[in-house]
């Protein structure tokens, strides 16, 4: 396909994406099924082109002063790729397979894209209108660059587990791929990724199937170490699913000490069990619930209560801290999804405020940026549970090796590690302590 035939298909995607309500992987899977003659390499394109479309919805429909998946496509390859008019113009040409040839008002509005500044808050920050006010909280006057990092594209980085090599020895492996070491977790390896958006097939390379690295974002891997998990103690992962955190809290430990791994949802567990194999970890228990867990019946970890030195809440989120990745979950988001999360959070931070020993820890983690998701819920946690106290976030950055990240700390007293401060996937971190 050419270009312009690529830029043709992203719209249609955008098309049946938008006027069907359907999610992105979905309109994309159907789009190459009905059309055959599409490569991998013409797939990818238009992926990449629609993401990136939907990375900048808001900023383009300002631009183009209509939300038509036209109209997107013409905005983006502006605002994202940084095309001029006549670039855009030979894309869209009229020709056979290429959209039709762009109108003379569609030119004149392509201007707009250098004043962005000039547009209301919300598109100028590709953000839902309505969650604007959340944003502005979390980041002040900062809120531009955040908003910006968060429509770049993600970066593949990997987590070399400790338990099997080191990251010299991959980096050396993996040489072909191109990988540098992550700025900040000493563990981590990042790729580059091509113009398509797509990074390299690291699960199939023999030291991926060997388990000597996961593929995890840096923000992942430094929460995890900001958590405080030290080897020898028991440790119980509350939200497992697929097993990304314990992997990393069991290399962490150095396979010393317990953790039991579990999750509400008996079928995000599944996945684990595998990775857990390839990675070597030994010291990991998972314990699979019978049917969904519900706060109102005996909990199957009741045998733990009162026992466990660290409990790890890597809590049900929105998600907002890897919009880079998911653009589609942006626009996806209703009040009524916050809200949902926001009780999940307090289920789950209960239900490990029963576990934690005295003088044990519970480490709250979202992928959120939102406030209510991350300084509320510990807020209302601490108003629930007066035997907690918030540990305070320099100290918690200190004693994890990583005491610049104390200058993140959010007004309620957590850690918000973001694209534009970190260069990593937004992640939230508080850790509060049981009295003894
Ligand atoms: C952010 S994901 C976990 C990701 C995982 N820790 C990783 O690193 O790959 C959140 C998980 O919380 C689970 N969850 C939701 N409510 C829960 C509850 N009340 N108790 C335990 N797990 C819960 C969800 O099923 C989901 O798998």
């Amino acid at each position: 396909m050419t270009p312009a035939a690529r830029v043709a298909g992203a719209i249609e995607v955008l098309a049946d994406l938008i006027e069907r309500r359907r999610p992105a992987p979905d309109a994309l899977k159907d789009w190459g099924l009905a059309r055959r003659f599409a490569g991998s390499k013409d797939r990818a394109a238009i992926a990449s082109l629609v993401y990136d479309a939907l990375r900048r919805r808001a900023s383009s429909a300002w631009v183009m002063e209509g939300e038509t998946p036209r109209a997107l496509m013409i905005g983006m390859l502006a605002l994202q790729r940084g095309l001029d008019g006549e670039a855009i113009a030979a894309l869209f040409s009229g020709e056979r397979f290429a959209p039709e040839a762009l109108s003379v008002d569609e030119r004149a509005r392509l201007a707009r894209a250098a004043q962005l500044d000039a547009a209301p808050l919300a598109a100028a920050c590709d953000c839902p209108e309505w969650l604007l006010p959340s944003f502005m909280r979390a980041f002040g006057p900062a809120l531009r660059d955040e908003m910006r990092a968060l429509t770049a594209r993600a970066p593949l980085d990997v987590r070399v587990n400790s338990l099997k090599s080191d990251r010299r020895t991959v980096r050396e492996a993996l040489a072909h791929l191109g990988p540098e070491n992550t700025p900040l977790s000493p563990f981590g390896l990042r790729f580059p990724v091509g113009e398509d958006g797509r990074g390299p097939a690291l699960q199939a390379e023999p030291e991926f199937l060997d388990g000597w690295f996961e593929i995890q974002d840096e923000g992942s891997q430094l929460v995890s170490v900001l958590s405080g998990v030290v080897p020898g103690s028991r440790v119980v992962d509350l939200c497992a699913g697929a097993g990304g955190k314990t992997l990393a809290l069991a290399a962490l430990m150095d396979n010393s000490g317990e953790i039991v791994a579990t999750d509400v949802d008996a079928r995000r567990l599944v996945a684990s069990h595998a990775r857990l194999q390839r990675s070597g970890a030994t010291n990991v228990t998972v314990r699979t619930p019978r049917g969904r867990y519900d706060p109102r019946r005996p909990d199957p970890l009741a045998d733990l209560a009162g026992t466990v030195d660290l409990v790890l809440v890597d809590a049900p989120c929105t998600g907002s801290g890897t919009w880079r990745r998911n653009p589609d979950a942006k626009w996806r988001l209703r009040p009524g999804g916050l809200a949902e999360r926001c009780r999940d959070q307090a289920v789950v931070l209960d239900r490990a405020a029963s576990l934690a020993r005295p003088g044990g820890r519970i480490a709250y983690i979202t992928c959120s940026v939102l406030p209510e998701e991350n300084d509320d819920a510990i807020a209302a946690f601490g108003q629930r549970h007066r035997g907690f106290t918030l540990l305070p976030a320099a100290e918690v950055a200190a004693a994890a090796g990583f005491p610049e990240l104390a200058q993140w700390a959010t007004p309620g007293g957590g850690i918000l590690l973001t694209p534009h401060r970190t260069g990593t996937d937004a992640f939230f971190i508080a850790v509060m302590r049981r009295a003894p």
